[in-house]
């Protein structure tokens, strides 16, 4: 029945004030009411449409995505949106886009690598969309290898430009977004090359298509890279390919605020860590884990919302069934990633605060953070989006075999999303990354130095006090052992950071309450699933491994009854969630019925198809028959 909310008595079970806790989502009031304002404004225009992304073709598709990017950059003009507003409108039209890596690669390497004249005179043209560029660095050869790349830059003191050039097929650019189809410009890394002296990976602007026809530059050799994992989903990108042959570039174009080349073609290094070449990537993987938190609260919005309106067994005298949601077994997979959903949300905001803070220590010339928030920034990208996608399709399977339908958003939520594990990093080595910083940590330790910051803990564990440990020794033979142990120091931020957010003044009735039992089955679920490794290096006992099992059980019914409204207080729309079994009024059965009929292969009765290949086959049995 249209107009009627069948979740309205699983709204009133609440025991806490909803609009307040959307507040602690949302960060503050004032961003709530700009999510508010900027998803209703999607939501309401019939030209951000989605629900028909996973049926196109590719060309259709890709074009769509086109239009929809040009008329969301009208609109924020039309509509003088702020920065903040104008990227609210890109979260909630929700389809990735040649302009995700435009503003959040693009811009920021300019931003964080450019000198200042290179500021000024790019980002004008950048932020007025006058050039569109992309961030061109993994090849075909190489991705987590950066020091691998061949791309070159070849200083050429005659005409005091670079020559960038793909000396091999394997030098080949691959993968960039947005640089299949649409990039005008590309910041590309290659190695710098004078005089024959190879000083390594750098940024450089290079244009790569003309702005009057948009065809490839001389020397230029540009496409994309073809159809992608499931449909819809991250199809609306145009991951590219890109060759260069002998391209010239003026020198200038040479990103130079960590080192310099002369007009004398003199290399020159500035006073900042090398690393800071590294610098997009820190700045991306922060965003990525903040992103974390939006993905997987979208998929247990669906689940949640799903497990309440699905019944099966469990009938008494002719009543009804069982909502499935009320299973302790559906509880013990949903509720851990109910409960990740937030504390990644509280990780992802500390995570903020944090590259906020060494951004403002780099500009005053401190770098002593620097290697903190290279680990937490890669360590917590690779946890948070791993547990996303593994929890995504977790989701999916809550919800039955309903869940696999394109109808229920998770399988294009599931396909968007799962590259977030290998991009921007793949999730394994920038766990390697975390354990070498633990390592450099522990042999400091032996030296007397005191760790502060995330690692300060581990200046208390007596037996790390006496270790005498090199970190390349031994670290490759026990790099699966250490991966373990960079999750497992992961895990302890987030914990910490969920702790820490629970000390905080939290206004509104009973929020405070939900969110620390959220907190507890955060990690109470995680010591249950390691309680081996507890139980084996005696941290806990077998009596208080029982215990806290109980208390996780207990902790699982008291956030029963508040299950709906806590994913309400995530305050997705029903366009933003995309998902018939995730609508706000939980009238699926209606829903999925309709749509069902909308699919393109029931728009004729008999399908194409059936007069050459179904009729010949019944034909063929037919005489069988009569034989
Ligand atoms: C609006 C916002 C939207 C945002 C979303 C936008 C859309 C997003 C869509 C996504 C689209 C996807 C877009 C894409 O995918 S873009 C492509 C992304 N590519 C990668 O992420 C590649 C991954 N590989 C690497 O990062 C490096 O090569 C690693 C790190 C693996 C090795 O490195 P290297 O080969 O050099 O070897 P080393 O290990 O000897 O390290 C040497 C030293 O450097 C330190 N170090 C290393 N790295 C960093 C660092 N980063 N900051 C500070 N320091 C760093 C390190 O600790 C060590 O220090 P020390 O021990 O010597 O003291
Ligand atoms: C959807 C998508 C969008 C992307 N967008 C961009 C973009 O805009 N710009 C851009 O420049 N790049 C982009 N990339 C590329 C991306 O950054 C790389 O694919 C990523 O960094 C992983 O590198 P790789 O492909 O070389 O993986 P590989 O390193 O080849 O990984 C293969 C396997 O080897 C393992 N492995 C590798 N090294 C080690 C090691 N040292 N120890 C142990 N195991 C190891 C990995 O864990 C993995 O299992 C994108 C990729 C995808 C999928």
């Amino acid at each position: 029945m249209e107009g009627v909310d069948h979740l309205a008595d699983e709204r009133k079970k609440a025991e806490f004030n909803v609009e307040a806790m959307k507040i602690v989502w949302a960060g503050s009031q004032h961003n709530l009411e700009v999510s508010n304002r900027i998803s209703k404004l999607v939501a309401d225009d019939p030209a951000f449409r989605k629900d028909d992304r996973t049926m196109l073709p590719r060309k259709e598709l890709f074009k769509n995505t086109l239009r929809k990017a040009a008329y969301a950059w009208k609109r924020i003009n039309e509509l003088r949106l702020s920065e903040e507003e104008a990227s609210k409108l890109r979260f909630y039209v929700d389809e990735t886009a040649y302009t995700d890596l435009h503003w959040g690669m693009f811009i920021p390497a300019i931003k964080g690598q450019g000198t200042d004249e290179q500021q000024r005179k790019w980002l004008p043209l950048a932020y007025k969309m006058q050039i569109i560029g992309c961030y061109a660095q993994t090849e075909l050869g190489h991705g987590s290898n950066v020091q691998g790349l061949e791309t070159t830059a070849t200083f050429d003191p005659h005409t005091d430009e670079f020559v960038i050039h793909s000396p091999t097929l394997t030098s080949s650019k691959w993968w960039p977004g947005g640089l299949g189809k649409v990039s005008t410009h590309a910041v590309t890394y290659a190695r710098l090359i004078i005089d024959g002296k190879d000083h390594g990976v750098h940024g450089f602007i290079v244009q790569l298509r003309s702005l009057e026809d948009h065809r490839p530059l001389p020397g230029i050799t540009v496409g994309d890279i073809g159809m992608k994992f499931g449909n819809g989903a991250y199809n609306t990108m145009d991951n590219g390919v890109l060759r260069f042959d002998h391209v010239r570039i003026p020198r200038n174009q040479m990103l130079m605020k960590v080192s310099q080349v002369t007009r004398e073609g003199k290399y020159k290094q500035s006073d900042v860590p090398r690393q800071l070449v590294y610098g997009t990537m820190v700045y991306v993987r922060q965003r990525i884990v903040a992103d974390a938190s939006c993905y997987l609260s979208r998929a247990v919005c669906i689940a949640t919302r799903y497990s309440a309106v699905r019944r099966q067994f469990g009938s008494q005298n002719g009543g009804p069934e069982t909502q499935v949601i009320d299973y302790k077994t559906q509880q013990s997979r949903l509720f851990p990633l109910l409960a990740s959903a937030y504390a990644f949300r509280f990780v992802g905001e500390w995570l903020e605060w944090l590259y906020t803070d060494v951004m403002q220590r780099l500009q005053a010339n401190d770098f002593s953070t620097l290697p903190e928030a290279h680990a937490c920034t890669a360590g917590l990208k690779s946890l948070t989006t791993s547990v996303t996608a593994d929890g995504i399709e977790e989701c999916r399977k809550l919800c039955g075999g309903h869940g696999y339908l394109c109808t229920s958003g998770l399988p294009e939520l599931f396909a968007v999303y799962v590259p977030a594990c290998t991009y921007e990093g793949d999730n394994i080595v920038l766990l390697l990354q975390v354990a070498r910083f633990l390592m450099k940590t522990v042999s400091q330790i032996g030296t007397g130095k005191q760790p502060v910051g995330t690692i300060a803990y581990m200046g208390r564990i007596e037996h790390l006090m006496q270790c005498r440990c090199n970190v390349q020794r031994g670290f490759a033979e026990l790099s699966a052992d250490l991966v373990e142990a960079a999750v497992a120091h992961c895990q302890l931020i987030v914990v910490s950071k969920f702790i820490e957010k629970l000390q905080q003044d939290i206004p509104g009735e009973g929020v405070k309450q939900q969110l620390e039992a959220l907190c507890g089955i955060y990690y109470l679920s995680l010591l249950h699933k390691h309680q081996g490794d507890f139980l084996a290096t005696s941290y806990l006992t077998p009596k208080q491994s029982a215990l806290a099992n109980d208390q996780l059980r207990a902790l699982y019914s008291k956030v029963r009854p508040n299950a709906i409204a806590l994913v309400d207080a995530f305050n997705y729309s029903d366009h933003f969630l995309s998902s018939i079994l995730g609508r706000y009024d939980g009238n699926v059965y209606p829903k999925l019925y309709e749509a069902a009929w909308k699919d393109p292969l029931n728009e004729s009765v008999v399908p194409d198809g059936y007069h050459e290949y179904v009729r010949p086959l019944l034909k063929q049995q037919l005489h069988t028959a009569r034989l």
